[in-house]
């Protein structure tokens, strides 16, 4: 009989640290743990969707894989805010821009996140609920960002269910609403941080453009990625 509290994660009370980074990709989170944490150790494996825990410059932070989409990672963000103690959940991942105004490598913050899913009518409201970021957070990263002297952009995001939607004008309607990026996780990551009463932000890498048809070469991701780490890593 398993003494752990889900089927999507073997780690124990305790395995996690207050503040969990969370890459789509688990190997990304391998990747994180390895590079940036002292003393990294796996503290879950099921499915492969891997998850550490280790220390940054003392603090401790953990790191795991959320998987794509809302429902992989409405799971995963839901089992470590209610089961696991977590406290904030930090989001770090790419997204297509739907902006002239932004380039490649770009990062931007997701202030709120705007979705076409069914997740929110889960909660049964009489409107329409506005996933956003946690202030705190958002302030902590736009703060971090400026002493590091990165550019970040702050605004609205879609987390769409979609990756090749057969609309065709489906992106032109967004950014006629100003919507910076499409992405597929941020709001049910904001919604699952609203009920729990926990505190959540989405960054993403700008890795294709919409407009320009431009995308990142492989390394480049890599190199992106790097600049909006060192600003996650602060949040702890
Ligand atoms: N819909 C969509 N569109 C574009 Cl142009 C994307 N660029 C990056 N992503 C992210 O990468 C994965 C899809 O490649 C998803 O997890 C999503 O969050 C994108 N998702």
């Amino acid at each position: 009989m398993s003494n752990t509290p889900t089927a999507h994660n073997s780690a124990k009370a305790g395995d996690f640290a207050k503040t969990v980074l969370m890459p789509g990709d688990p190997l990304r989170a391998k990747y994180i743990a390895e590079t940036y944490l002292e003393n990294p150790r796996q503290v879950t494996a099921v499915r492969n969707m891997f998850g550490y825990t280790g220390t940054y410059k003392g603090k401790e932070i953990s790191v795991m894989g959320g998987g794509m989409g809302m429902p992989s990672v409405g799971i995963y963000s839901y089992e470590l805010f209610n089961f696991y103690d977590v406290d904030q959940i930090i989001r770090i991942g790419s997204a297509g821009a739907l902006q002239d105004h932004l380039k490649l490598m770009d990062v931007v913050i997701g202030m709120g996140a705007c979705t076409d899913s069914n997740y929110v009518y889960q909660y049964g409201l009489p409107g329409t609920f506005a996933p956003i970021a946690d202030y705190d957070l958002l302030n902590r990263a736009v703060e971090t960002a400026k002493r590091q002297g990165t550019n970040v952009v702050v605004g609205n995001v879609l987390s769409s269910d979609v990756f090749y939607n057969a609309n065709p004008n489906v992106n032109d309607l967004w950014r006629s609403m100003g919507v910076l990026a499409v992405e597929m996780e941020a709001a049910a990551l904001y919604m699952n941080a609203a009920k729990a009463g926990k505190k959540a932000l989405c960054m993403l890498t700008i890795s294709d453009h919409l407009y320009t048809n431009e995308f990142l070469s492989a390394e480049d991701r890599q190199l992106g990625f790097g600049k909006m780490m060192e600003i996650a890593l602060e949040l702890a």
